[in-house]
């Protein structure tokens, strides 16, 4: 059965939905699922923009067959090679021997190195700025390397305005027959998992982002609707996901707050970490968090990172080194290039506490623009009530940092 939506007057999403695959790319949760975003335009040529990954593909085909009705399917746009997006082309290139393929050079050089067997259909290669004609719509193609791998275009389809953004403006998430974030309340139900998506999809490439954005700065009011390649469809009040976006990308805060993640293996760093995030409430903060790192998947964790201005490590000292699960969170922070936090650490160790020193290292000499707030406070296995003091003036110092004092 197909299962479609109408976009515009011809245009449709003829994506899918998964609800079975656990982890995205093999490392992510995604408890929620994720849709495979495809969308088909229906002008004088019959075009396809992408196509879904190959748990999806049969949703795909019979959507395409129930919409094109009878006729050719013409071309097909290839915004991202990325298998989840390409790994059905396959079968739409064999169902209709005619179809002509638009892609950038790169895409095409991916295409034939993940093995898609493309003979005697006709390329077309375009470069960035490059515009062709469907009929009544004309889509203009714009390179955006590196908004998550090198080969990424997204096209802008000037007689609608709607940009097809790749995986950018992407959202882990089933669609569950609500398309347009106009149909969903996007702020409670959608944005967590859109800031996880993008913290741990694309948030290394902050940079490259921003040029994206700039692109669609330059669009003005002619641009109506973004079209991802995940999540929903943006139809009204894009300002706000593309001032998020801006955020994210810029490697700014959302919130003035404080993300406390401790990792403990007996319990004390972890009551120390519950005291403090106490402290911080009583002071008057709003945005207090508190994870545990060894039983929250570091993706969650790399977002509220994303979301926070302040972040407290709390770490047990092992085998004189960081917790591993903290030091696992640290270095996936470098690696998404994590920048611009105040951070405050919290040590544990029975004989030679080390890793609240280590950490502060990490935090001052591998992140950038992260600083180090002091005091550091050590616990000599457990936190005694007469050393309260001491957490209540790193709470202090906290409280101080948020507020800007
Ligand atoms: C495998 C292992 C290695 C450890 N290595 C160190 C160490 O190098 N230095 C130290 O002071 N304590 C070390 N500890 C002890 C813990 O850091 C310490 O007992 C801490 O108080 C535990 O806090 P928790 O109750 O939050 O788990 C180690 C403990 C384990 C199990």
């Amino acid at each position: 059965m197909y299962c479609v939506r109408q976009v515009t007057d011809q245009l449709y999403w003829v994506g899918a939905n998964d609800r079975r695959l656990p982890l995205f790319e093999n490392i992510h949760p995604i408890p929620r699922g994720i849709s495979y975003n495809s969308y088909l335009l229906l002008d004088e040529a019959a075009v396809l923009f992408d196509t879904v990954d190959w748990s999806a593909c049969r949703q795909l085909m019979e959507n395409l067959e129930h919409l094109l009705d009878g006729r050719a399917l013409d071309y097909v746009v290839i915004h991202h090679m990325e298998p989840d997006h390409g790994a059905s082309l396959q079968a739409v290139l064999d169902r209709w021997p005619g179809v002509k393929l638009v892609a950038t050079a790169m895409a095409f050089r991916f295409l034939d190195q993940f093995g898609v067997s493309s003979a005697g259909h006709e390329r077309i290669t375009v470069k960035d700025g490059d515009t062709r004609s469907f009929g009544k719509h004309t889509v203009t193609f714009l390179t955006a390397p590196m908004v998550h791998w090198p080969e990424v275009m997204v096209s802008f389809d000037q007689t609608t305005g709607a940009l097809f953004s790749a995986d950018a403006f992407g959202t882990f998430g089933a669609l569950n027959g609500r398309l347009f974030n106009d149909e969903m309340d996007f702020d409670r139900d959608w944005l967590d998992e859109a800031r996880r998506y993008y913290a741990n999809i694309v948030g290394k490439y902050g940079d490259a982002t921003q040029t994206l954005l700039k692109k669609a700065a330059a669009l003005g009011d002619e641009l109506k609707l973004i079209c991802p390649l995940h999540g929903p469809v943006w139809r009204s009040d894009l300002r706000y996901f593309l001032d998020k976006y801006d955020k994210w990308s810029r490697y700014e805060p959302e919130e003035k707050g404080v993300a406390v993640i401790y990792g403990s293996m007996y319990g004390n760093t972890e009551q120390a970490a519950d005291a403090l995030a106490a402290a911080l409430v009583e002071r008057g903060l709003t945005q207090v968090s508190l994870w545990d790192v060894s039983s929250t998947h570091v993706s969650h964790l790399i977002s509220e990172v994303f979301r926070l201005s302040h972040v407290v490590l709390a770490s047990v000292t092992y085998n004189m080194g960081i917790y591993p699960p903290t030091l696992d969170l640290l270095e996936d922070m470098r690696a998404l290039n994590v920048q611009n936090r105040t951070f405050a650490v919290l040590e544990n160790g029975t004989w030679a506490p080390k890793s609240g020193e280590l950490m502060g290292k990490f935090v001052t000499e591998e992140l950038a623009g992260c600083t180090l707030l002091e005091p550091k406070l050590t616990l000599k296995s457990s936190l005694p009530a007469a050393r309260a003091g001491e957490l209540e003036a790193l709470a202090d110092a906290i409280a101080a940092s948020v507020k800007g004092e």
